[in-house]
């Protein structure tokens, strides 16, 4: 559809000549969502402060990653597995996605984008799939990402949904539901044993995949708020921030905001990849909602 009927919960907002954001704006919910990436950069709830970061230094142009809210990486996460010159993290949150239809009902606003296989992508990955991705808008959000295989060979996709929770300071805040599990810290590139506290944040770089989908609690003590992220069709939970230090050599992390995310994103890594069959579909989801 993309030509979305302007209603007074659905808008569309230019950004320059050619960045494209549709504006929510509802009884439960207010949120925009670039159509490059089918990226949710914001979403506040009725109740209070923006539940997702978006730095202030996002920079909102067509082929850049935009530093907010909820991007889709994909088809790999990360480094790509064998050429390090392919971008990080996959090619379409850079590019521009379709939006196929909006619902609006009580609860909230349901949006679903398209993406297909494109010759340009074929060079990049040569397999042909089409992603729907729905995002679900209201007291709670859901990103669902259909992966679908249209060719006629299996695949193999890693991929994340790369959440940047916003917290009040980052100091305040812990993780629950990693206790017990095994992680790679990516710093160090070693595999670390399972810790049975819940994970604490000192201003320095993290940067950690973990060996379990979920779900995780984000207490930030703060603002006095709970977060709960369940997920998916991942096998790895991530945890980042850059910390003080590495943030302020990140161009787009506006000063002192380091503290003020941590990202949280059900992943599925390299090692990890999952295969989708001819004809067959992989779902990676995740639901944020205030406990
Ligand atoms: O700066 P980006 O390309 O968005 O990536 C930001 C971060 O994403 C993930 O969390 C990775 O584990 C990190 O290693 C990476 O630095």
């Amino acid at each position: 559809m993309d030509d979305i009927p302007q209603s007074s919960t659905v808008s569309t907002i230019r950004v320059g000549a050619d960045f494209e954001i549709y504006r929510i704006d509802h009884p439960r919910c207010q949120a925009l969502i670039a159509r490059q990436g089918a990226q949710v950069l914001e979403w506040t709830t009725s109740t209070g402060d923006p539940i997702l970061y978006r730095s202030s230094l996002a920079a909102l142009e067509r082929g850049r990653p935009v530093r907010a809210g909820v991007p889709i990486c994909w088809p790999w996460f990360a480094n790509h597995p064998t050429d390090s010159s392919l971008p990080l993290h996959g090619f379409v949150r850079t590019l521009d996605w379709s939006l196929d239809s909006v619902r609006e009902s009580e609860p909230g606003v349901a949006m679903t984008f398209i993406f297909e296989s494109t010759p340009e992508t074929m060079e990049l990955w040569p397999h042909r799939f089409r992603l729907e991705a729905r995002i679900e808008l209201g007291a709670e959000l859901t990103v669902g990402l259909r992966a679908i295989n249209t060719g006629t060979r299996p695949f193999m996709m890693g991929g994340a949904l790369h959440t940047y929770l916003a917290v009040g300071d980052l100091a305040d805040v812990h993780i629950e539901g990693l206790e017990g599990f095994d992680h790679l810290d990516k710093t160090t590139g070693m595999c670390v044993a399972a810790s049975y506290d819940a994970l604490r944040f000192f201003g320095e770089e993290i940067d950690r995949i973990y060996d379990t989908p979920g779900p995780v609690s984000v207490i930030d003590r703060s603002r006095g708020q709970k977060t709960l992220v369940e997920n998916r069709g991942n096998t790895a939970t991530v945890i980042w921030n850059p910390g003080r230090l590495n943030a302020d050599q990140i161009d787009d992390i506006g000063t002192g905001e380091a503290d003020h995310f941590i990202a949280v994103e059900p992943a599925i890594p390299g090692g990890h990849e999952v295969e989708v069959s001819p004809g067959s579909y992989h779902v990676l989801l995740t639901r944020i909602s205030l406990a």
